[in-house]
């Protein structure tokens, strides 16, 4: 977390670059390098997909560079979105941080709070799924949201492990720019809590409406993240440039101080 906060400050930039490799092996790599070179400047996080390097022969070799090449002060977001038995768990987490050398995981909680409990290390960050950016939503996903109340308590409680039992790390929840009403509900129910959200672009979740709706009171606490949006962009720089000044306008209409 601190990490992250020294790079925000550094950069005033709310955005995480997406890191889903398309493509041949070689252009691919290519376009890696390209991508962070020309956005590294903008990018408060990357965030590289786990799937996009697994679906390669040599996809860990290709993700480890990956991250390698990041320069050390931008924190990288592994989306694993890793759910397993807490001894399972154990194995993607020591994957993502010891192999990977990430510095923050997705997870998905469906399984449980012990299943969360081992990617929580002192100086790692995890962002654990709660309202999913993909629809039409899954019936499964809005249930367990609901169970037992509302959205807003579910996100309430898991936004709370870290007070009790994430002590040494912290927990941030995954939300999609897609339905901002459910975001704007999360923010109220969690007024501190980092979101990281995906959506915008490509699933057509609409920007402003997401600042809207999620950015906390000090103008701050969401990661924007766009994958295809910079990957897809004939000037990677410019559309990561673009991105970040959109934010930043409006969080400087919200929030003076960002200006
Ligand atoms: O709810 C979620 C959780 C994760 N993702 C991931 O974020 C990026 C989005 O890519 P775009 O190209 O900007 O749409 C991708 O890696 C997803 O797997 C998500 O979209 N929604």
């Amino acid at each position: 977390m601190q990490k992250l906060l020294t790079r925000i400050q550094a950069t005033n930039s709310l955005l995480c670059v997406g890191l889903d490799p398309t493509g041949d092996d070689a252009p691919a790599t290519k376009r890696l390098r390209e991508v962070i070179a020309e956005t590294a400047a903008y990018a408060a996080a990357f965030k590289p997909n786990l799937a996009f390097f697994l679906s390669r022969e040599n996809g860990v070799a290709l993700l480890q560079q990956t991250v390698r090449s990041i320069p050390a002060d931008i924190p990288v977001i592994l989306d694993g979105k890793f759910g397993d038995i807490a001894n399972t768990a154990e194995h993607y987490a020591r994957f993502a941080y010891d192999v990977v050398g990430a510095d923050a995981v997705t997870v998905n909680p469906y399984m449980g709070d012990d299943t969360i409990r081992p990617f929580a290390r002192p100086g790692k960050l995890v962002f654990s799924l709660a309202k999913t950016s993909n629809k039409p939503q899954h019936g499964l996903q809005d249930a367990a949201l609901t169970r037992g109340g509302s959205i807003s308590d579910w996100a309430a409680r898991l936004a709370r492990l870290v007070d009790e039992e994430l002590t040494e790390s912290t927990i941030g929840l995954v939300v999609g720019a897609t339905e901002p009403a459910n975001l704007a509900k999360l923010r109220a129910a969690c007024p501190t809590q980092w979101f990281l959200v995906p959506g915008i672009g490509a699933q057509g979740g609409d920007l402003s409406a997401t600042l809207r709706a999620g950015l906390r009171a000090d103008g701050s606490g969401l990661l924007i993240n766009s994958s295809r949006g910079i990957w897809q962009a004939a000037d990677a720089g410019r559309a990561a440039r673009e991105l970040m000044q959109e934010i930043n306008q409006f969080r400087t209409v919200k929030n003076p101080a960002h200006a």
